[in-house]
């Protein structure tokens, strides 16, 4: 068939498919406002698939696989979106949602041998392919059509996917788009992994791992229908900025009402607001703005503190807690009426051990109050006088065992560890350190536990920066691991609160219930950038995985020397960022200093020079696109078409700093020029 006629057979196919769409959107009326509650849940769900037939106006589906179940006389075309699809009239799909079974072969067929096959809830299903299409539809108008297999043309699909290369050519803007229409093999598995997993993702940068796990919970919400709601199911991200940047992808993926927070602001929220930490700018001041040593990464109070051997001290502690929380005493409410301390402990021990320490305090209090009322008799508990003296007494037997808040517990069992002064007053909260944070929260939720109910599942993103002590915390708010733990190691630019090896993280669960992903190919870059990249992670310690190029090449990665004045610097950026804006498809544009200090300095230089930028600092809520200047260490986590790197001078970049640098490089997905004045940095040459 030639290009035009699959066109034109296409264009049929999608008038008739957005014809059956529209009837069914418009057959949902307005919102419901009445007050039946019946009603309004129902009608919450009507809206809920309003919406999506709304987005699959725009963009119904986005490929075709025509595949021949084995058994069946011919092959059948099944149309692949973002959302499933039926016709009213048949009951038969129109669109096959992206997560379903068969959908997966539409991602893992990449030519070659036509048979196939594919877990359904029934069981492997067996088949043939004979043709994988993708088309490209934009607000209802079908624009590109590309047979990436075509059976009797050759066997193999395409080597390089046009329609990824497309995709990847485009220039962004502040937000991350979903990547239904390209999911790659690789990145298919991991988003359909089973959900009861501590899974975990080493991804080198740009391969999309934030992506994935933003669509392997959409994944997960679809499979597990059943089991798992949005409600129950978190997204940690490093700053509200980057959750700002990730918000788009699940609303376009027809996900809503999953909490995205920062660990921080989960934490402090745990703890009811007895806690503030100090801030976290000048945390970030303290490692980024001037050179720490080796040693005193190595040593940090966030890398001893939040150790596998501390949560073990900690988890001691809380043992020898309760282990002497009943005292000696005898509870005597009156004359001739006593309980000895071994039967209220036994009392104590009868009490459920997976509920948290004082929940159980309070039952049991509770059932001392009760003993002593039959105890005391009807008569003698109707005696104003009595009952007063005798609940006396039990409020004094209940303050030898004091409800003690965490940050109370922690300074009381680890004294010269607990640095934090105590608080002003009750209602004031304590300012405590960044590292003491995970601590009250683990101890807090042993303690008292939590109003929430546990997790379904947790995504946890830029994980290289946790430390098993906050894992272990995340991982104590589930039933059963279910978890999606994503980073780079290459990128631990944190490394003074982070982990060295993902061991550190994993071995906090049993073999089994873990599973361990490598992302070896980077999506974002070109390859001359990818190649730039890679060279400065052979400056790295250790053990390095380069990254693997999609075969995407653009212009040559530029290192300029620039003569040694302020001015001078602001000026071949301000003619670079010229240059680049003149229509090459580049809008969002970063210029990365080594500190917030030179940032702030270079941002004052270039409004000089007539640059219209903004300045991203650390407690930034969003990021909006266009020219930024920012420290390199906020980048991490964003990208932008093109980057400026200001300063990679022998100073700013020592041998050190390789991974902070490596994260400032492949930030930019086009075009990247590294500049330097005085000496380049040993990194780059
Ligand atoms: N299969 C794909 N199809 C199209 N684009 C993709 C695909 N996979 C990744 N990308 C794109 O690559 C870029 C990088 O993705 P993402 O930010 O999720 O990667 P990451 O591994 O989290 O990166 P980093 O660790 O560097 O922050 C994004 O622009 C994303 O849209």
């Amino acid at each position: 068939m030639s290009a035009n006629a699959k066109f034109q057979e296409e264009t049929l196919k999608l008038e008739k498919v957005l014809g059956e769409i529209q009837a069914q959107r418009k057959a949902i009326g307005a919102p419901y406002t009445g007050q039946d509650i019946a009603e309004q849940v129902l009608d919450d769900l009507r809206q809920q698939r309003k919406k999506r037939l709304e987005i699959a106006e725009r963009e119904p589906y986005f490929g075709r696989l025509d595949f021949q179940e084995e058994g069946h006389s011919e092959a059948q075309p099944l149309y692949i979106g973002k959302s499933g699809v039926g016709d009213e009239e048949t009951q038969k799909p129109l669109v096959i949602d992206w997560r379903a079974p068969i959908s997966s072969l539409f991602y893992s067929f990449t030519g070659g041998d036509p048979s196939v096959t594919y877990d359904s809830p029934d069981g492997i299903v067996n088949g043939r392919v004979s043709l994988k299409r993708n088309l490209l539809i934009r607000e209802s108008e079908l624009q590109r059509v590309v047979d990436s297999y075509e059976e009797g043309q050759g066997g193999e699909a395409l080597a390089t996917d046009e329609f990824l290369l497309h995709r990847l050519g485009e220039s962004k803007d502040n937000k991350l788009k979903d990547i239904v229409s390209t999911i790659q093999q690789e990145q298919d598995a991991i988003i359909r992994t089973e959900k009861n997993k501590a899974l975990f993702i080493q991804g080198v940068a740009g391969s999309g791992k934030t992506t994935v796990a933003l669509h392997r919970l959409a994944y997960l919400l679809y499979r597990y229908k059943d089991r798992v709601r949005a409600e129950r199911m978190m997204i940690l991200a490093p700053s509200r900025m980057f959750l700002d940047y990730i918000s788009g992808v699940l609303p376009e993926l027809g996900v809503g009402d999953i909490r995205q927070t920062t660990f921080e602001e989960w934490a402090l929220e745990l703890l009811g607001g007895t806690v503030v930490p100090e801030s976290p700018a000048s945390s970030l001041e303290k490692w980024f703005e001037r050179k720490a040593s080796k040693e005193e990464r190595e040593s940090a109070p966030g890398r001893v503190k939040g150790s596998a051997a501390y949560v073990g001290r900690l988890r001691e502690a809380l043992a020898r807690f309760e282990e002497k929380l009943i005292p000696d005493d005898t509870f005597s409410p009156a004359a001739g009426v006593e309980l000895q301390a071994d039967r209220i402990r036994e009392w104590f021990r009868e009490e459920p051990s997976d509920e948290p320490v004082m929940k159980r305090r309070e039952r049991l209090l509770n059932r001392l109050k009760r003993w002593m009322e039959i105890q005391l008799g009807r008569a003698r508990w109707s005696d104003k006088t009595i009952k007063a003296a005798a609940m006396a007494k039990w409020k004094s037997y209940s303050g030898k065992i004091p409800p003690l808040s965490a940050a109370e517990f922690y300074r009381a069992y680890f004294p010269d560890e607990a640095t934090y002064r105590p608080a002003a007053s009750k209602r004031k909260p304590i300012v405590i350190p960044p590292e003491d944070l995970p601590i009250l929260a683990y101890i807090h939720l042993q303690l008292y536990g939590s109003a929430e109910p546990a997790y379904d599942h947790i995504v946890i993103d830029e994980a290289q920066d946790y430390s098993p002590l906050q894992l272990a915390v995340l991982a104590g708010r589930q039933r059963i691991p279910s978890l999606t733990v994503l980073g780079d190691l290459q990128q631990g630019i944190h490394d003074y609160a982070g982990i060295r090896s993902w061991t550190e993280l994993s071995d906090l669960f049993a073999k089994d219930d873990t599973a361990y992903y490598e992302l070896d190919r980077s999506y974002r870059s070109t390859t001359e950038i990818i190649e730039f990249a890679n060279r400065i992670l052979s400056g790295m310690e250790g053990e390095v995985k380069p990254a693997v190029p999609v075969f995407r090449s653009g212009d040559p990665v530029e290192t300029v020397a620039v003569e040694a004045s302020s001015s001078a610097l602001a000026k071949e950026i301000a003619s670079t960022i010229q240059a680049w804006s003149g229509g090459t498809g580049i809008s969002t544009i970063a210029v990365l200093c080594r500190t917030a200090a030179k940032s702030k300095l270079l941002h004052a230089e270039l409004q000089k020079a007539g640059v219209e930028a903004s300045l991203l600092q650390a407690d930034q809520q969003a990021y909006h696109g266009g020219i930024t200047v920012l420290p390199s260490y906020l980048s991490k986590g964003l990208e932008f078409d093109a980057v400026i790197l200001a300063d990679a001078d022998r100073e700013s970049y020592a041998a050190e700093d390789a991974k902070l640098l490596y994260v400032a490089c492949t930030r930019a997905l086009h075009r990247l020029k590294v500049l330097y004045q005085g000496e380049p940095s040993a990194l780059i040459v």
